[in-house]
């Protein structure tokens, strides 16, 4: 892994694979690893966050994916952010140290989701004791109000938080409120920060407003392609750019079939996309253990 290169580009927030008994399935993550880096150009990945169902694992699970994903990412990848964020502080604590001890190059958070912080500073409260258990680990807060509840404004959220967490290094926004990121963006004290947008289907809006890149579900098999959006975006060629983007993020996604079948040779992936007759891309799979008679 090439430690400290600055997060920008890709990251897949990575599927948990499990086995048919409901186990986590660490044998197949050396393959899903090597598919990442040679079939979709994506070698940073976001690990146990909400693509990963970490919040459904236990704590046991999560660390033995997360130091897998460790392990099999070790010189191929450029990035593995371990998502650490639970209901439980000291859980959460005791995930951010385990983290570091593995040597992630980054830890995330999200905002506790049942008894949630009421406002800025009871946020920033619970933040900064799980960033503290990791002193040398890039931090990153996970904004995703769908899912957490929690609409504190992140704008609001940063004045001032490189006071109360020094490793603070960025967002991965995942929230339709581009003006609430594009507020974080314009702040020129915070332009050493990184955002990382999470809404895979708009993200050629929120590469416009300045993000530097994006961490979401969809790159574990659209990567290839969303990197030509980037590439098109960074050119400039705009046109192109919302070709692919309209092309392949503006259909409703959450129709999408995303599921894992298990054979006996592994775990295969299915990803099917409603989207015209006229983009080739329907289905999606790919193998986390490739029979032999495929290849
Ligand atoms: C709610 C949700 O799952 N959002 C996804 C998106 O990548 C999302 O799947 C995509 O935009 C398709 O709707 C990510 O923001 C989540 C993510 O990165 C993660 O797994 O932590």
């Amino acid at each position: 892994m090439t430690p400290r290169k600055k997060l920008e580009g890709l990251v897949a927030a990575t599927v948990t694979p499990m086995t048919p008994d409901g186990r986590i399935n660490l044998s197949v993550i050396h393959q899903y690893v090597d598919y990442l880096v040679s079939e979709q150009n994506v070698k940073n990945i976001f690990v146990n966050g909400t693509t990963g169902e970490g919040l459904s694992l236990s704590i046991q699970e999560r660390k033995q994916l997360a130091e897998e994903w460790m392990c099999q990412g070790k010189d191929k990848l450029d990035h593995v952010i371990i998502h650490v964020g639970a209901l439980s502080l000291l859980e959460s604590q005791e995930l951010a140290r385990h983290a570091a001890a593995i040597g992630a190059s980054g830890i995330a958070v999200i905002a506790p989701s049942f008894f949630k912080p009421t406002n800025k500073d009871e946020l920033l409260g619970f933040l900064q004791k799980v960033a503290s258990e990791a002193p040398t680990v890039p931090f990153y807060y996970y904004h995703i109000p769908a899912m957490t509840g929690v609409k504190i404004r992140v704008e609001e959220l940063l004045d001032g938080i490189r006071e109360q967490i020094p490793t603070f290094q960025g967002v991965k926004f995942s929230d339709t409120d581009l003006l609430d990121l594009a507020q974080c963006i314009n702040k020129k004290e915070r332009e050493q920060f990184v955002f990382l947008y999470g809404v895979d289907e708009q993200l050629l809006s929120a590469l416009a407003i300045g993000a530097n890149g994006a961490v979401g579900s969809t790159y574990n098999y659209l990567g290839r392609k969303t990197n030509l959006m980037l590439q098109a975006f960074a050119k400039p060629d705009l046109a192109l750019a919302r070709k692919y983007q309209v092309q392949y993020f503006c259909y409703p996604h959450r129709e999408q079939t995303f599921f894992l079948l298990y054979l006996p040779w592994g775990v295969l992936c299915v990803v099917l996309s409603p989207v015209p007759s006229d983009i080739p891309v329907k289905v999606n799979c790919f193998q986390l253990q490739p029979p032999a008679f495929y290849s």
